[in-house]
């Protein structure tokens, strides 16, 4: 048994803005606001949908007692089609299947809502890959809280290696679970790459399989 990788989704595995501004601008649409662009949605992504709703509506002048119905159309939007535009970042397919022929066991932990990241795996053809997938309702508490990711690791019942994710969120989870963490380096982070407790940092996934076996090697045995 090589050992327990779990990975982030949106930002990480995926590029899942696209989907996410769709929605939000379809959400926005419903009542009459102006829609934000790509980058604006993309940087109130990280603590799940309901933060990303409240940012939005913080951001459009919309009252906060409006919440329940924009969440509720948010959900409605997003679950109706959560992988339209949403891509695996480069090389992400074959970087999975070498490390599960490497005996890898490998997990996903997202703050995601579980169902949306369950069809999201499947429509890309990635959930094959994994042996746990951790939602943001899979628990009480989400990332950065570290029982999600304690979660992950358990279910996968190997050595806890290394989560790879893009974020604070991930970085500041791993810290707390006493994780090594190793930054993907183009996803979502608003963050200087420096000022994240990090392991490594990477930009192909390429590159990830020998990163792993170059930190195996230098682990006390
Ligand atoms: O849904 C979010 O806001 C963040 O999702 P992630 O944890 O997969 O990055
Ligand atoms: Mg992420």
């Amino acid at each position: 048994m090589s050992g327990a990788l779990v990975f982030d989704l949106d930002g990480t595995l995926v590029d899942s803005a696209p989907d996410l501004h769709a929605a939000a601008n379809r959400m926005l649409a419903d009542v009459g606001a102006m829609p934000l662009t790509l980058q604006r949605l993309t940087s109130f992504i990280g603590h799940g949908i309901p933060n990303l709703v409240r940012l939005v509506m913080e951001d459009r002048g919309i009252p906060a007692s409006r919440s329940a119905e924009m969440n509720a159309a948010m959900l409605t939007h997003y679950t109706a089609s959560p992988a339209t535009l949403t891509r695996p970042y480069g090389h992400v397919p074959e970087t999975l299947a070498a490390l599960k022929a490497g005996g890898y066991r490998l997990g996903v932990c997202t703050n995601k809502l579980r169902a949306p990241s369950i069809s999201i795996l499947e429509a890309l053809d990635l959930l094959r890959f994994f042996d746990v997938v951790i939602g943001g309702d899979s628990l009480p508490e989400k990332k950065p809280d570290p029982a999600p990711l304690q979660a992950a690791f358990a279910a996968l019942a190997a050595p806890r290696l290394l989560y790879i994710g893009d974020s604070e969120v991930d970085a500041e989870t791993a810290r707390r679970a006493d994780v090594p963490f190793a930054l993907y380096a183009h996803g979502y982070r608003k963050t200087p790459a420096e000022e994240l407790p990090h392991l490594f940092v990477f930009e192909d996934f390429l590159s990830l399989p020998g990163r792993i076996d170059a930190m195996k090697a230098d682990m006390p045995s």
